[in-house]
């Protein structure tokens, strides 16, 4: 089984706004909402995929039920832990350019935590855990570090698409797979990543650290794969972004999805990679019709 850990999942409020306007009434003319928080995302885009996992974290309040009401209806397993407060409220205003404001959820317990971790003990050596997203305020900085190593204990694969202090906490741990995006990686390494080329020699270096696969997403630019022995480069499908909210989560997503059913990193990066894009083009998170209709669009080149 696989499952996604949300530490922080949300309501994405997407709103759309012409001509928006900073300090003056501004009407939508077009608004949705969509549970989120980016493990959610991999669960969501896994199941359109037809692969099972189920969703971890916490939630609480009218907006936690709203997630967790909306998974269900999704047919995607959840096991949250109930916090006190309310699930966050992520803003997503889409104008002529997309900008975010990301709540800061809920405040967690030290009880509550205990609650979460013990879940791990019943894990399996075939599981896959999915790390992905922020750690809120009221978390020990170290919960991802504490996570893996009950997950190493049994030898349990870990996927991991976080960033900052926590994408370094969790390199040193040496996981299976991260996902940072080129500016996430640019931050690593304190420097600025506009190219490809960039991008391959710093995921070279982490692979040589001792993460075992590294795959880097340059949005319109492509994505990078550089695992053990090899390092690929995929390009993306042409197309409108229409929201991009979620795409990365998309790439985790697909990339798994193909990885359950034979194991071979090149094909799943491709899935990934189509994943990815058919997010960015659509209001919502990617369908099954949308990947299969890109696939062929995506050619991925060894290096
Ligand atoms: N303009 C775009 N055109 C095509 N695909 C895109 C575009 N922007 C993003 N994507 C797809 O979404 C993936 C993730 O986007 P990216 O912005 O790199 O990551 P994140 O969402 O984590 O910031 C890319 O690898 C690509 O597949
Ligand atoms: O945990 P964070 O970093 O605040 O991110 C949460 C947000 O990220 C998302 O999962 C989208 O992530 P990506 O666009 O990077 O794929 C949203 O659904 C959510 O609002």
């Amino acid at each position: 089984m696989i499952y996604t850990v949300t530490l922080n999942p949300s309501v994405d409020y997407i709103v759309s706004v012409q001509q928006f306007e900073l300090g003056a009434l501004n009407r939508t003319t077009a608004d949705t909402k969509f549970p989120g928080g980016k493990g959610i995302n991999v669960s969501r885009v896994m199941k359109r995929l037809g692969v099972e996992s189920k969703a971890l974290g916490f939630i609480g309040g009218f907006t936690g039920s709203f997630i967790e009401e909306f998974l269900q209806a999704e047919q995607i397993k959840t096991q949250f832990v109930q916090v006190e407060g309310d699930s966050r409220i992520n803003i997503k205003l889409k104008t002529e350019v997309e900008t975010e404001i990301n709540g800061m959820g809920p405040v967690i317990s030290t009880e509550n935590v205990t609650q979460f971790l013990k879940f791990f003990e019943q894990l399996e050596s075939e599981d896959i855990v999915v790390l992905a997203g922020s750690i809120p305020g009221t978390l020990p900085a170290s919960i991802y570090k504490e996570i893996i190593t009950l997950c190493k204990a049994k030898g349990i694969k870990v996927v991991a698409d976080v960033s900052g202090d926590a994408l370094r906490e969790v390199i040193a741990e040496k996981p299976f797979l991260i996902k940072p995006n080129h500016h996430e990686l640019g931050e690593l390494f304190n420097t600025e990543i506009q190219s490809a080329e960039q991008a391959l020699h710093y995921a070279q270096q982490l692979v040589n650290d001792g993460v075992q696969n590294v795959i880097v997403s340059l949005a319109e630019k492509g994505a990078l794969l550089v695992t053990n022995d090899e390092s690929f480069t995929a390009n993306v499908p042409k197309g409108s972004v229409i929201n991009s909210v979620g795409a990365g989560d998309s790439v985790v997503g697909g990339f798994l999805s193909a990885y359950m059913s034979n194991k071979c990193l090149e094909e799943a990066f491709k899935l990934g990679v189509a994943s990815g894009s058919a997010t960015a083009f659509s209001m919502e998170l990617c369908t099954r019709e949308k990947i299969e209709e890109l696939l062929p669009q995506i050619k991925v080149t060894k290096l």
